[in-house]
């Protein structure tokens, strides 16, 4: 049983583990890419629908891993593949699912449910199955009802890493960027480490002080789960680094931080952006990117014109927009070497449109570079 907090409910059929988990509900609306999703530590504490009606027949394999587990609470569809089908192949997404103890459920009316989260918005949620599918309607509903909102969630300690790592820089040099992982994605680490950057990814419960110690050419701030406005932390730190000087480069929740860093506020979007093919305005060029999106929150800042940071970082403009709903997809500093974009150019899943946003944070980075010299 899918129990939703309104009291709406879904029957389906157990898929993945058996048991009982609670979490956000949203919607996906990826076409391809399940398992890049499913390993995006984004998603920690919602429980995904895909829209796309069949969902496995592709299996599962080593590669796509967007981060070493699944993390999604929970995961929703309507008609699992009775048969993986891909060269590349190595498992069935039932079989990783039930595996990793993540509970789903199958058979779920998805257009449904998907139209009802479109008009009332995101709501916690739950799947029951095994011996949690004999509790009443009423207690289902109670512990929905007793879940923690994602509105003030802070879930940084639980996606991190605990322990600083590297990748070394891949062709030539061109310096080093200190990644603050609160959920980082394989293919950001990867992006990186082949513009040329050793990437040195760090807790995200380090301080201001000990990134500036590490003296690294730049700092990276990653996407992750929660509500930005429950990151204050990483707010204070972001100011003290940039103050610093440091250059700086953020995704999603990264871009969410710059946005608070330069005293702009985050709100809840009613059920967010999440999918392969929103339409996003790059206003220096009038350009429009085909990107790949996953977020809940955005920042509150005006998309035309130039603002000036109530922090004292200078002049600031938003420098990418959604073309469906005017929803601020980036920011650029003017007067300080930082920006940021809301939603995904590492891509997996999705188009590499905007890829190019790397190339202009190594430039960014050289440029502090030979104005240092
Ligand atoms: N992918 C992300 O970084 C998501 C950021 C934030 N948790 C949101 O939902 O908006």
């Amino acid at each position: 049983m899918l129990v939703l907090e309104d009291g709406r409910r879904f029957e389906g059929r157990a898929y993945g583990a058996r048991g009982r988990t609670l979490g956000e509900a949203v919607f996906a609306t990826g076409m391809t890419g399940y398992q890049e999703t499913l390993t995006d530590p984004s998603y920690a504490g919602q429980i995904v629908m895909m829209t796309a009606p069949h969902i496995g027949n592709t299996g599962m394999n080593d590669e796509d891993m967007e981060s070493a587990r699944i993390w999604v609470a929970g995961f929703i569809v309507r008609d699992p593949s009775r048969v993986v089908s891909n060269f590349r192949s190595q498992r069935s997404l039932d079989d990783d699912l039930a595996e990793a103890g993540i509970v789903g459920i199958s058979g779920i009316d998805t257009r449904a449910v998907t139209r009802h989260l479109r008009s009332a918005g995101a709501m916690r949620s739950g799947i029951f199955s095994g011996e949690d599918a004999s509790l009443t309607a009423g207690e289902q509903l109670d512990l929905v009802r007793a879940a923690a909102e994602m509105t003030g969630r802070n879930l940084s300690g639980t996606v991190s890493t605990q322990e600083p790592y590297t990748l070394a820089a891949e062709g030539e040099r061109v310096g080093s960027v200190a990644v603050l992982d609160l959920g980082v994605k394989t293919s950001t680490l990867r992006y990186l480490a082949q513009r040329g950057f050793d990437v040195h990814v760090v807790p995200q419960s380090i301080t201001a002080e000990e990134v500036l110690a590490m003296a690294p050419d730049a700092l990276f701030f990653s996407n992750g789960p929660g509500d930005p406005g429950a990151s204050d932390r990483h707010v204070d730190l972001l100011r003290t680094t940039l103050r610093a000087g440091l250059p700086y480069f953020g995704i999603c929740f990264g871009n969410q931080l710059l946005g608070r860093a330069l005293g702009f506020g985050t709100y809840k979007l009613p059920f967010g952006h999440r999918g392969i093919n929103q339409p996003v305005l790059d206003k220096a060029t009038g350009r429009v990117e085909i990107t790949s999106h996953n977020h809940g929150f955005a920042v509150d800042a005006p998309i035309e014109g130039v603002s000036d940071s109530s922090e004292g970082f200078g002049r600031v403009e938003v420098s990418h927009y959604d073309l469906n709903d005017n929803v601020v997809e980036g920011l650029n500093c003017l007067d300080i070497r930082a920006f940021s974009v809301q939603y995904h150019p590492e891509s997996a899943a999705g188009p590499h449109d905007a890829n190019y946003l790397f190339d202009r944070f190594r430039d960014m980075v050289l440029a502090s570079k030979e104005t240092e010299v």
